[in-house]
């Protein structure tokens, strides 16, 4: 007999979403699995960002559902929201880090509102999560206007690991890097998971992104969701996948793996 296939770490069903007259998701309906690294394309506007704020309960949808781990997140009462919330680390595209502090104290920031921690258990803990990103402690005591770019997504980064999560969910994570730090935080992500078994789902422009370290993807068309690998993608007849997909930029990454 066949072993019943694992629940899904996130399930959306019939997902609407709509502003005004705007119709921006249409009936979304798609999995992430535990452990993959899920991405979600398409073009400006299509709703990627949309979607990640309704997978956080940003953004109220109009119908659907959303199950998280199995469970409907408009179910949860509050101390279990709290609960789901610990289990999730979020990097925005933009305002990442609170800029009057320090990047020490904004990774310490989420753990001290979720657990009671003697002040140098919350430090050695940040300094932890400094080291998982692969930034020198001593950034930590620097303010975010005084990093880089790469350091300060690497610093967002840091910061959404505060509370030890089991799914980060990644908006445009290598907007904005150059070429070699973009690649360098492609790489970062791949070893996050592959070291603690997380599972992400990230939004992303960038065509070596969804290449080189996303598994599975979901492509927002016509306000549905077309999912699948790679190479699913690229055998697909929708207009925008065969012109995203097969189109010359993307087979000249494809083409340096
Ligand atoms: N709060 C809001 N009120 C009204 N319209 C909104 C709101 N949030 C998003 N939209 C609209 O929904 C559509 C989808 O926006 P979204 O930011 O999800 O697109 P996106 O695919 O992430 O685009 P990009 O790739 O440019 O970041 C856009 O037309 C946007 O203007």
């Amino acid at each position: 007999m066949k072993a019943p296939a694992p629940e899904p770490m996130v399930r959306v069903e019939g997902l609407v979403n709509r502003f005004g007259s705007q119709m921006v998701h249409d009936a979304v309906d798609l999995e992430v699995h535990r452990g993959e690294i899920f991405g979600l394309v398409g073009e400006s506007g299509s709703g990627k960002s949309v979607l990640l704020r309704s997978l956080i309960g940003l953004q109220r949808p109009v119908g659907g559902r959303i199950l998280f781990q199995g469970r409907d997140i408009r179910d949860l009462s509050p101390a279990q929201w709290r609960m789901v919330q610990k289990e999730w680390g979020v990097l925005f595209q933009q305002g990442a880090l609170f800029s009057g502090l320090t990047v020490l104290e904004n990774i310490e920031l989420p753990m001290q509102e979720h657990f009671r921690l003697s002040d140098g258990l919350r430090r050695a803990l940040a300094k932890l999560r400094l080291r998982l990103v692969r930034l020198p402690v001593e950034h930590g005591e620097k303010f975010p206007a005084d990093l880089s770019g790469g350091m300060n997504k690497r610093a967002a980064l840091a910061r959404a690991l505060a509370l030890d999560p089991e799914i980060l969910f990644l908006d445009e994570p290598t907007s904005g890097l150059d070429p070699i730090s973009a690649s360098a935080l492609d790489e970062l992500i791949r070893d996050l998971r592959d070291t603690f078994g997380l599972t992400v789902v990230l939004t992303t422009h960038d065509l070596h992104t969804l290449a080189e370290i996303c598994d599975r993807l979901a492509v927002l068309v016509d306000g549905k969701a077309i999912t699948g690998t790679l190479e699913e993608m690229q055998r697909h007849p929708h207009p925008w996948l065969r012109a995203f997909f097969r189109g010359a930029r993307m087979q000249s990454v494809l083409n340096r793996r």
